[in-house]
């Protein structure tokens, strides 16, 4: 007789969490941190009844919105490079709705996150039941559904048993680097209580590998080939070169072979900002210096990138009648991209092999990495001391606003300071090993382009899906996984306004955040993008019905909550509250008054955006003829 377990599917499912460990380079951890919850009738006696009595090693944490809670959970994951999660588990209907925008959030940046959303009941005893949607078509079909576009494993668990086959899957998909992402794993209520004689084999300590998958001979051989016979390569350093901790051996080859490299969001922080041959973000919300690089490769070593728009230019950033790709990936859906010659594995033990292969080969860059780091450098300091004047100021998004608007601006929201100032002096004044968090509007921008620091791991950017109202909570879930350093969430006021109440769960747990909102009233960079393609200002600004600009005092806001605020309008002041900040234990909030505008901009990139073909407006039918003639340079597919 096999030995057996008596427990309902909640009870199996938290002994199962405790039972999951990961190995990576000769070390094992456990793999599941913790739990965050919203209980509603859908979880509470189930699996919350089954956390309450027995929740092992696991972090249980109360979310606020679960939207938020999981976005903590996805930041978590993600500052951890993806080897620790946390799950979340939501009440059915409403609770279990909130947390699609995240898992979207988790899938299209490839962050491991175990979602739990409760179901209605699987006996349909009773039907409906509150929350419970009603389709003609079918009973079976639920809120739930809408997850099997947002999951890389989807599963609906209707009877205890079913549990066993639907962890283990979901537990392969999360802990595979080239399917990583969110497993999702519906919960009806009732089932969640049922019992069941579990094979007690199934809770044995179960080690996920992530071995280092060494890609084939002959791929490696075609590609030191192409390396060799290429004057100007670059390497575009991704996410899977973070995650694989490839930064040193980047280095290595960059030193030893000449050869420069550029980051995505994802990739910024592999390497350290000062180190010689890196020249920074690149593409769309890149510096002059990466696009200058790409502009002029022969050869771009794809390491771990997706080859998104924003990496790309829409496709429109590389030379495609002198450029060959090498694409170094662990998914050959990406290793694919750009017809790329296809390195399939890990990211850093290919490069360790390229290093031990490449002998004498050296890139023929002279001076010109030098020349166009400096040049970067001299326009950073120059964004760093930008002043407003009230009569003849030019934004860096010039001829948008009048020079009347921009004074009414810095009249209502009073302040005369400008994004770029307050982002640089923001970085110039934080300790190097501070977390930077970032998703959406126009700081990604400007974080790509301006943010230094030479600690790895530390610029934390959701700019896969560039969801609002990340930043909050993915600063709190980046505390969780850096207790030691400090956090700081970079935020427009559209996105705090979208989703900010996990500031309250780390309030809760005194898990200290650093909120930095740049309010500029207004959904700053959208209302950018309109009048950039020849439309006025439309609903963008954050202004009344009587037109009158909206001034908020955020920080206000937050002090209900109990955080430590500032409200400063000046770099002296930014400068006084962030040295005030770093000494408080409670979470802070930085209210930093910015004119609108005055956020970075241009630099070599383009982005395909969908411009109206048909207008009354001669600007617009102009935006749209510039977009096609972009489009003639595009790559095709
Ligand atoms: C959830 C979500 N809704 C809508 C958008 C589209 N969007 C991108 S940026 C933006 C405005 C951001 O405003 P704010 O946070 O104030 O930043 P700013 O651009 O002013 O710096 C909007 C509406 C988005 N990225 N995410
Ligand atoms: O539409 C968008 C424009 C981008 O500039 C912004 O960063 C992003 O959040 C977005 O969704
Ligand atoms: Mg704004």
């Amino acid at each position: 007789m096999r030995e057996t377990i008596r427990l309902t599917t909640a009870q199996a499912l938290v002994k199962f969490l405790n039972q999951q460990y990961i190995y990576v380079d000769g070390v094992e951890t456990p793999f599941v941190e913790g739990v965050f919850n919203i209980f509603g009738h859908g979880n509470v006696l189930g699996l919350g009844h089954a956390l309450e009595e027995n929740p092992g090693h696991l972090n249980v944490m109360q979310g606020k919105n679960e939207q938020g809670m999981a976005h903590a959970a996805i930041a978590y994951a993600k500052q951890m490079k993806r080897q620790k999660i946390y799950a979340v588990t939501a009440s059915a209907g409403p609770g279990s709705a909130n947390m699609i925008t995240a898992a979207a959030t988790a899938h299209a940046n490839n962050i491991p996150v175990l979602f739990l959303p409760a179901d209605t009941f699987a006996t349909r005893q009773p039907d409906p039941v509150l929350q419970q949607l009603e389709h003609e078509s079918s009973i079976s079909l639920t809120t739930n559904d809408a997850f099997k576009a947002v999951s890389r494993y989807w599963d609906r668990v209707t009877r205890p048993e079913q549990l066993m086959s639907a962890l283990i899957r979901a537990f392969e998909v999360m802990t595979n680097p080239a399917t990583a992402g969110p497993a999702t794993i519906c919960l009806p209520q009732d089932t969640e209580g049922e019992a069941f004689d579990f094979d007690a084999s199934f809770f044995k300590k179960r080690v996920h590998y992530l071995d280092r998958t060494s890609p084939v001979e002959r791929a490696l051989n075609d590609a030191l080939d192409r390396i060799k016979e290429s004057k100007r390569p670059v390497m575009i350093v991704g996410g899977g070169a973070r995650y694989s901790s490839a930064g040193e051996v980047i280095q290595q080859i960059a030193t030893q072979h000449n050869i420069p490299l550029v980051e995505t969001h994802a990739g910024k922080s592999t390497v350290p900002n000062s180190f010689v041959y890196n020249l920074g973000g690149t593409g769309i919300l890149g510096t002059s210096a990466a696009n200058k690089a790409i502009d002029s490769a022969d050869l771009v070593i794809g390491i771990g990138t997706r080859y998104t728009d924003f990496t790309t230019s829409s496709k429109t950033a590389f030379d495609y009648d002198k450029t060959r790709f090498i694409n170094i990936n662990v998914s050959r859906v990406q290793a694919y991209k750009f017809d790329a010659l296809q390195v399939v594995g890990d990211a850093k033990a290919s490069l360790e092999w390229f290093s031990q292969h490449l002998g004498n080969y050296k890139a023929s860059y002279g001076q010109e990495l030098q020349e166009w780091q400096k040049e970067w450098q001299e326009e950073r300091q120059r964004l760093h001391n930008i002043v407003f004047n009230r009569e003849t100021f030019k934004a860096e998004i010039a001829d948008h606003f009048s020079q009347e608007i921009m004074n009414d601006y810095a009249d209502v929201l009073q302040t005369e300071f400008t994004q770029t100032n307050a982002l640089i002096t923001l970085n110039d004044t934080v300790a190097d090993d501070s977390v930077v968090v970032a998703s959406a509007g126009s700081l990604p921008g400007d974080v790509q382009r301006l943010w230094e620091t030479d600690t790895v791991n530390t610029y934390h950017l959701e700019y896969g899906y560039s969801c609002m109202g990340y930043e909050v909570a993915g600063a709190l879930g980046a505390k969780l996984a850096n207790p030691d350093q400090e956090i700081y969430a970079v935020l427009g006021d559209g996105s705090f306004l979208m989703l900010h109440t996990e500031l309250v769960t780390a309030l809760q747990y005194k898990q200290k955040i650093n909120i930095c909102l740049f309010d500029n009233a207004g959904y700053g960079c959208i209302n950018n993008l309109q009048m950039s393609n020849g439309g006025g200002s439309f609903n963008c600004e954050l202004r009344d019905v009587d037109n009158q600009i909206m001034a908020i005092d955020y920080a206000m806001v937050a002090k209900g909550y109990g955080a430590k605020v500032y409200r400063v309008t000046t770099r002296e002041e930014l400068v006084a509250a962030l040295e005030d900040a770093k000494k408080q234990t409670v979470s802070t909030l930085i209210d930093i008054k910015v004119l609108p505008k005055t956020m970075t901009d241009g630099y070599g990139g383009w982005w395909n955006v969908g411009v109206s073909e048909v207008s009354d407006n001669p600007n617009v039918t102009q935006a749209w003829k510039q977009r096609q003639q972009k489009l003639e340079k595009a790559w095709k597919y």
